[in-house]
């Protein structure tokens, strides 16, 4: 079984249809990067696929045992500590309390926050640091999915490496698959094993393209040239920056 299918899903808001006749798989210890002009449902088909979102139509079945989510905003709890957020995640997943230090250590490690930064409250913490909390609250329980929706758009281009580091280190295994939602081709290119372009009335994805290798083994220079030659040549891509978002809405 794959880690995700959707079948002809479909969706409307408050009767305005934004998403059509959606199919996307997605194989286990496969990312799949998910790009479309601006305002074409791409948030819409997570939240739904997620679980978060029920669909109007169509059919989702999940080959995963758990999932996590990373969104642009970090929506951590004020009122808790950097600590305390993952704690809460991992009470949330059931995870039994003796367990939960020992996890929040470990994670804490993969994404390189500080035992004093742990301590700190959301608002004392800078941007960057509240994602690495956002990341660390998603790979604590442990999914073996993980919804990304543009999470790093908002940090500076060194850390925005950094984490798309720690994704590719973390997927590298094989053992987690995900969505990831990016408008960076570049980005796309160096973290996925696969991109799909959805349409930009969100009838349907348009096409999906295999990246050459594993993400951990291209370089910049082989992902600078596959987005500079897919722009110039793949009339897929051409798409997403033809389309005016005011078009859309
Ligand atoms: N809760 C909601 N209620 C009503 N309309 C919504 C809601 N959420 C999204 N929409 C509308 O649905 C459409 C798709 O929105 P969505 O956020 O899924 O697109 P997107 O491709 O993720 O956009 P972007 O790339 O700009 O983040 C848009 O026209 C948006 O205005």
């Amino acid at each position: 079984m794959s880690a995700l299918n959707l079948k002809g899903v479909g969706h409307a808001y408050l009767g305005r249809t934004v998403l059509d006749g959606i199919d996307l798989t997605i194989s286990r210890g496969e990312i799949m990067a998910l790009v479309g002009p601006s305002g074409c449902g791409k948030s819409t088909l997570a939240h739904i696929a997620a679980d978060l979102v029920e669909a109007n139509a169509g059919q989702i079945a999940r080959g995963y045992r758990r999932h996590g989510m990373i969104f642009q905003e970090p929506s951590l709890l004020p009122w808790a500590t950097a600590e305390g957020n993952i704690a809460f995640s991992l009470k949330l997943a059931g995870v039994p309390r003796r367990q939960r230090a020992a996890r929040i250590a470990e994670t804490a490690e993969r994404v390189a926050l500080l035992p004093e930064d742990l301590r700190k409250f959301p608002v004392e913490l800078s941007g960057g640091m509240k994602q690495r909390v956002a990341i660390a609250r998603a790979l604590a329980v442990q999914p073996d999915f993980i919804y990304f929706d543009e999470p790093f758009t908002a940090l500076d281009v060194a850390l925005r490496r950094r984490m798309q580091d720690l994704v590719i280190d973390t997927c590298a295994g094989g053992q987690l698959s995900g969505l990831f939602i990016t408008h960076d081709l570049q980005e796309a290119a160096r973290l996925a094993d696969r991109i799909a372009v959805l349409d930009s009335h969100g009838r349907g994805v348009l096409g999906i393209r295999p990246f050459p290798s594993a993400p951990a083994e291209r370089t910049d220079t082989t992902n600078f040239e596959w987005v500079q030659s897919t722009l110039g040549n793949d009339p897929l891509f051409r798409h997403i920056h033809d389309v005016d978002e005011r078009q859309i809405t």
